[in-house]
């Protein structure tokens, strides 16, 4: 066998020798060069258009149903599982919770090495959203992972070992996290960061993918004007926000905390940016304003991280509303004229067509039901429902802060002209807070405990429309819905189409399906140990085709809540033609009974609500009602537990899970509290 450079050596696949040729050759050329054939799946979006359109066609709609396991990996984890594997020459690159980084052969699916950033499992409160990290990036040899606590670290791809580490975080005071997956194209290597319910200020961040060495920063919001604007992109910016509410005090939010898009044709490279910090714009930017760049699309000069354009899809958000959902770029015939576009969906509920070019807005249209607008103007701007900003009234948000669509990445098919988008609705109610106190751990300000700083009350009226989950087939020209699939609940994972006419998705409920892309027909499917919230990957070894799946239920709805009766440990499945291996042994998820017996007083109920709220709501559930995700429901707990709570709220021992030591955060008084409201709760919904 002859390599590239010209050496007549055999190596043994997965060997160290191996892996530095295969993802040596990993590069932006290379990258390109893999939608030829998608053999590969070298980056997070499978190409740079993050089409996660596989033209691997051996598996495809008349012989889905004979494909089987080939091996399981466990990832040895409990919280959720969001990463895309990327694969290079049947070389595995996966990430677990706390951004544990793991390396797997797919061709025997045995372990080559696993790295641990060794992120301090008791800062897991400091992101708002689960301990999670959507995936790494490969190039020349190395392996980028963004640590949960703000690190970016390339790892020798052969070896496991880190050759460097950089903080990406520019105030330490502030709680930025990390969860999304770096982007790496032309030598450089670029992450944002997470923090916009906690009050930071967003930017990403590009470095030299060989040294480290920073190359460019670009801030998605003004910071405190007492300062020098960073550039003219921040200075046209501040015009948009009304100095009276202090924004810079609470960030101003804009986190770029998932997609990060580079496109080749254009040498751009589009930012995703999240929620205003506060969501409440009453409080942020009280005169009101667009808010700039909250809940847009910007492109930035991918060479000098300059900005060139922009597209607001939610001028002055005030529900959440981020921007940061899976962009994809493609080249369409919109009105017989080709266009180069990216394809959103960003939480707000409206599917976006943009002009990448320019920038331009093309169309937009629900692809859920929404309450907040009726529709976007010709100009691009949604024509607002008022009630939606009320200061003095509660609003029920459709979609609420979970989003019609999160992270769980959008597929398109060019075949079809249809985009695979994981669709929801989560209800929520938000009522404005009247005083607002930037980390004022006061009662019923939700997490606040732990840092959240939203400007809202949530659910203080229950909510009255209904949860769903759905895989909705859309198309972008048309903007129109052409199948949809219905499941039992929200939050079901990414999505995956091939040249086989093929479209996968793992399911809130804990299966793994396919169906026939054009027509929505399921034509298999297979139960998975757990709820599967990633999207898969597909690519060929040795001749093969293979789909391989990373399950782990978590994320922030699987926090709390959950669809199946199965749990962890978080688990690649790995699935071929003729793949015959058993399934492994799946764990039940074990949940006690309803709490019963703790001694309490009534009269402390409505305070526990409110102390609770503020410090334990946002992982552990509504006591009772929910039923545990991957963090356990405190109204089943045993009595002795709740009994004893100060034995786990105070001294951390159970910080290696990630629960916080609440020592000077809580009192003994608030923790008498806190147990009437979970006895009471268990109480007030026992059957009679
Ligand atoms: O505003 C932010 O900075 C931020 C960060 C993250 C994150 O980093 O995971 C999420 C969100 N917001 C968010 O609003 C959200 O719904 C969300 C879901 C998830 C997840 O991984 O399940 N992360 C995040
Ligand atoms: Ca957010």
């Amino acid at each position: 066998m002859t390599l590239g450079g010209g050496a007549a050596v055999a190596q043994t696949k997965g060997s160290p020798e191996h892996i530095k040729s295969a993802v040596g050759a990993v590069d932006s050329a290379s990258i390109k060069a893999n939608t030829a054939t998608s053999k590969d799946w070298p980056t997070y979006g499978l190409d740079y258009a993050e089409t996660r359109f596989s033209k691997l066609d051996q598996i495809n709609a008349s012989n889905v149903k004979d494909i089987g396991l080939m091996w399981t990996y466990s990832l040895e984890s409990i919280r959720g599982v969001e990463a895309t594997p990327l694969v290079v020459d049947g070389i595995m690159y996966v990430s677990a919770p706390w951004s544990i980084v793991h390396a797997v052969d797919t061709r025997t699916g045995k372990r080559l090495w696993t790295f641990d950033p060794g992120v301090d499992r008791e800062k897991g409160y400091r992101g708002c959203c689960d301990v999670v990290n959507r995936g790494v990036a490969l190039y020349k040899g190395k392996v980028f992972v963004g640590a949960y606590d703000g690190r970016l670290i390339a790892i020798d791809a052969a070896s496991g070992q880190k050759v460097w580490e950089k903080d990406t975080i520019t105030d330490r005071k502030m709680s930025y996290t990390i969860t999304g997956a770096p982007r790496v194209f032309n030598g450089k290597v670029v992450i944002g960061n997470g923090g916009a319910e906690y009050g930071v200020r967003g930017y990403v961040t590009a470095y030299d993918a060989e040294t480290g060495d920073q190359k460019w920063r670009w801030f998605t919001v003004p910071g405190d004007p007492s300062k020098p604007f960073e550039d003219g992109s921040m200075e046209a910016a501040a015009k948009t926000w009304d100095p009276a509410g202090k924004y810079w005090v609470s960030g101003g939010g804009g986190t770029a905390w998932d997609t990060i898009t580079f496109d080749p044709d254009l040498n751009m490279v589009y930012i995703g940016t999240g929620n205003g910090s506060p969501w409440n714009r009453n409080i942020r930017s009280p005169a009101g304003g667009d808010n700039l760049y909250l809940g847009s699309i910007v492109a930035l000069n991918a060479e000098t991280g300059k900005y060139i354009w922009h597209y607001q899809e939610t001028p002055g958000d005030n529900w959440d509303y981020t921007s940061t959902q899976p962009m994809i770029l493609a080249d369409i015939t919109i009105d017989n004229q080709p266009r180069k576009v990216v394809l959103h969906a960003p939480k707000n509920g409206f599917f976006f067509v943009i002009d990448r070019t320019n920038g331009k807005y093309i169309s937009a249209k629900n692809f859920v039901d929404v309450n907040w607008a009726t529709g976007y103007d010709a100009s691009g701007r949604p024509i607002e429902v008022p009630e939606a900003r009320t200061p003095d009234k509660s609003f029920d948000s459709i979609p609420g802060p979970f989003g019609a669509h999160n992270w769980h990445p959008m597929s398109f098919n060019p075949q079809t002209g249809l985009v695979y988008l994981p669709a929801q609705g989560v209800p929520l109610n938000l009522t404005g807070e009247k005083k607002f106190v930037q980390n004022d751990p006061g009662p019923f300000k939700y997490a606040a405990t732990t840092g959240w700083n939203i400007g809202f009350t949530l659910n203080t009226e229950p909510p009255k429309n209904l949860p769903f989950g759905r895989l909705i087939a859309w198309d972008p020209v048309k903007q129109k819905e052409a199948w949809r699939a219905e499941y039992v609940a929200p939050w079901n994972g990414g999505t995956l189409t091939t040249a086989g006419n093929l479209v996968f998705q793992g399911t809130a409920d804990g299966r793994f399906v396919a169906y026939n892309a054009k027509t929505g027909e399921k034509l298999w499917e297979t139960p998975v140990g757990t709820g599967a919230v990633a999207a898969p990957s597909t690519y060929e070894v040795d001749g093969k085709q293979y789909v391989s799946i990373a399950v782990g239920w978590g994320g922030v709805f699987g926090i709390t809540q959950r669809a199946t009766d199965r749990e962890g440990p978080g688990t690649v499945y790995t699935f071929a033609v003729g793949g015959k291996a058993p399934l492994p042994a799946f764990t039940k998820y074990q949940i006690g009974n309803l709490l019963k017996g703790v001694k309490y007083d009534p009269k402390d109920v409505p305070d526990g609500t409110a102390i609770y709220v503020s410090a334990c709501a946002s992982c552990h559930g509504v006591p009772g009602v929910d039923k545990g995700g991957n963090v356990p429901n405190l109204g089943y707990s045993a009595p002795e537990t709740i009994t004893n709570l100060k034995d786990i709220v105070f001294g951390g021992p159970f910080k290696d899970k990630g629960m916080p030591d609440f020592t000077g955060k809580l009192t003994e008084a608030d923790l008498t509290k806190i147990q009437a409201f979970i006895q009471g709760t268990a109480d007030a919904i026992r059957p009679k």
